[in-house]
């Protein structure tokens, strides 16, 4: 997965990237709500001061209540300490009211620039990069950036101000007793920044283990029924088993180190109460301190331990943000090679012209100098052995891919000349795959067009038979049809795939082995329908059954990127070459390669 993004930006190296994309989420998204941050970081000052100020009260409240034993303070001294508590707890809930909410928002908004950007990449893109990869990365990266802001921008607002006020009070109450309490601190300066090292490696570990999980996740949930049938149940567990076990391998070493600093500060804590007491101790015993200074010391340095075992965790969040935060760059800085050309030309009706076409997956070529023409207005076929490159033509044609050399034209256009989305729209494909969603038929059947009106629609649907099955369902065209469509039959799924290509309307039709998984009755009513359907526009049909395109106008045969022969089913039937050849070999009942 991480190597499958690349990201396309020179010389940078990929710790600048996190920071720079960092710095840019901040302006584009946090920036926004910088009266909200003012209101959170006045909430944290006080919520921070108010330890301070208790840990200041103890001095008082023991030296001038507790030991003088002046009953009548002692009221005032306790309803002090608890208002002080209170706005604590008020300025804290108000506080983290303000950063999660922030932090939601700016998440929720991240989220939906890096879709809206994954949109805008290249059909290969997504077949270099598996799905779950790619939610682990909108969803999982993006939420591990929300825990930062909720946390670290919470311990550094908050805990920075407690840490300084208790510091005051302590340093206020003796600064022999402050030195001998910070004299663990320089200790800690190597193990922690170390640590960070070792943070953001794991952490980058652990996303990507993540990501591979996801992978087999959505792979196991698409594949459930195959699983089923061939009784795999046991051996996708195991597989699953030992993701999980990678995953937890990286996720432990990165928590490993990440409750390494607090730990630090725990010993640190131990050695500076040791000597303050022995210290401290001392002096008290020898009259030198009152009981309250001593109190007040120690409270304040009981409480400064929380924040700065916090704030010491603060480098650890941001590490692993880093981590998320560089994952989610590439994502960002992955560009489109598929381009709209800088001046578009306009693109008119006319033969679809296939002129020394060359395209290949890496090094692997895949189209060696295809040429054909598929007249305006008729159908063509494409027939030849798999791997043929029969589904690449069609790649090609609504520019998903774009060719090495050669041209490819509509009328006078060639394709990379026109507008994309005007190509584009100006093509409907009807696939083997229906790209169904769990909405209703209705909604399935609008995606082809989807300002059309709830009559064309109707239409689309009577056209393409689908209303046969759908008028019989009890909520008729309103039916949900259940995720990819899982609750219609697979001629069902082709029929509203057919409705969705009629409603769009388009000159040019490509048709992929619309019928090949199909029984003799549902493919005689995709049939029709697609008969209705190509009446009229530039047809290009892909087709394993001979049966199904005798009657195009013509039938190109392909073989390992090239086209060995055309003409109609009669003169290629005549010819006895390679197509008379497959057609003896299917009447003969074996459908293998030519
Ligand atoms: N995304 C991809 N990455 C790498 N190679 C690919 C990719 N898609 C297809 N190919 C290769 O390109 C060649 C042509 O594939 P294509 O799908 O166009 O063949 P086809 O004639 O449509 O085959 P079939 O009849 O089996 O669908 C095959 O050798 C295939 O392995």
């Amino acid at each position: 997965m991480s190597s499958a993004l690349t990201s396309s930006q020179p010389g940078a190296d990929p710790e600048m990237r996190a920071k720079r994309l960092l710095g840019r989420l901040w302006r584009e998204h946090v920036s926004d709500y910088w009266k909200r941050m003012l209101l959170a970081l006045g909430l944290m000052t006080i919520e921070g001061a108010t330890l301070g100020a208790a840990a200041y009260l103890i001095q008082p409240l023991f030296d001038e209540v507790l030991v003088t034993g002046d009953g009548t303070m002692i009221t005032w001294a306790a309803f002090a300490i608890a208002g002080i508590l209170l706005l604590k707890a008020i300025a804290g809930f108000g506080q983290r009211l303000i950063i999660v909410s922030i932090g939601l928002k700016v998440v929720i908004a991240l989220q939906s620039r890096l879709l809206n950007h994954l949109l805008s990449l290249d059909g290969r893109f997504f077949q270099d990069n598996a799905p779950g990869a790619l939610i682990e990365r909108v969803r999982g990266d993006t939420s591990a950036l929300q825990s930062l802001a909720s946390t670290a921008l919470m311990s550094a607002g908050r805990d920075t101000i407690s840490l300084i006020s208790l510091l005051t009070v302590m340093f206020l109450n003796d600064w022999t007793w402050t030195l001998l309490a910070l004299v663990g601190v320089p200790l800690m300066f190597f193990p922690v920044v170390l640590l960070q090292r070792l943070i953001r490696g794991f952490t980058m570990s652990a996303r990507e283990a993540a990501s591979r999980l996801s992978t087999q996740m959505d792979e196991i949930f698409h594949g459930m029924q195959s699983i089923k049938v061939n009784r795999l149940e046991a051996h996708q567990s195991r597989e699953f088993r030992s993701e999980v076990g990678r995953f937890l391998g990286q996720q432990m070493r990165a928590e490993r180190s990440k409750a390494g600093t607090p730990a630090m500060v725990d010993v640190m804590a131990a050695l500076a109460c040791m000597l303050v007491l022995l210290v401290g101790g001392a002096e008290i015993v020898a009259g030198e301190k009152t009981v309250g200074q001593f109190m007040s010391f120690f409270t304040a340095l009981a409480l400064v331990m929380d924040p700065v075992r916090r704030l010491s965790s603060l480098s650890a969040s941001i590490q692993a943000a880093l981590a998320s935060l560089q994952r989610i760059y590439e994502v960002l800085n992955a560009r489109p090679t598929i381009l709209n050309p800088a001046t578009p030309k306009p693109l008119s009706p006319g033969d679809i012209v296939f002129d020394d076409v060359h395209f290949a997956y890496g090094d692997a070529p895949v189209l060696n100098g295809l040429s054909f023409r598929a007249a305006e207005g008729r159908t063509t076929a494409l027939v030849g052995p798999s791997g043929a490159g029969k589904s690449t033509v069609f790649g090609l044609m609504t520019r998903l891919i774009d060719p090495v050399s050669g041209r490819i034209t509509i009328g006078d256009t060639a394709t990379t000349e026109a507008e994309l989305d005007r190509l584009r729209d100006s093509i409907a494909v009807v696939g083997q795959e229906t790209a169904l969603f769990d909405q209703s038929i209705a909604q399935n059947i609008r995606l082809g067009r989807l300002d059309a009106s709830e009559a064309e629609i109707r239409a689309a649907a009577e056209a393409a038979s689908v209303t046969d099955f759908a008028d019989a369902l009890p909520g008729g065209l309103e039916t949900t049809v259940g995720p990819r469509g899982s609750t219609l039959s697979g001629g069902q799924r082709q029929r509203v795939a057919i409705a969705r290509a009629m409603l769009r309307d388009a000159p040019i039709l490509l048709l992929d082995e619309p019928t090949s998984a199909l029984d003799a009755k549902s493919e005689q009513l995709v049939q029709e329908a697609l008969t209705r359907l190509s009446h009229g526009r530039t047809t290009l049909v892909i087709a394993h059954r001979l049966s199904t395109i005798r009657d195009a106008d013509l039938i190109v045969v392909m073989d390992k990127g090239r086209v060995v022969e055309e003409g109609t089913h009669a003169s290629l039937m005549a010819a006895e070459g390679a197509y008379a050849r497959l057609h003896a070999l299917q009447s003969a009942g074996v459908t293998t390669a030519l």
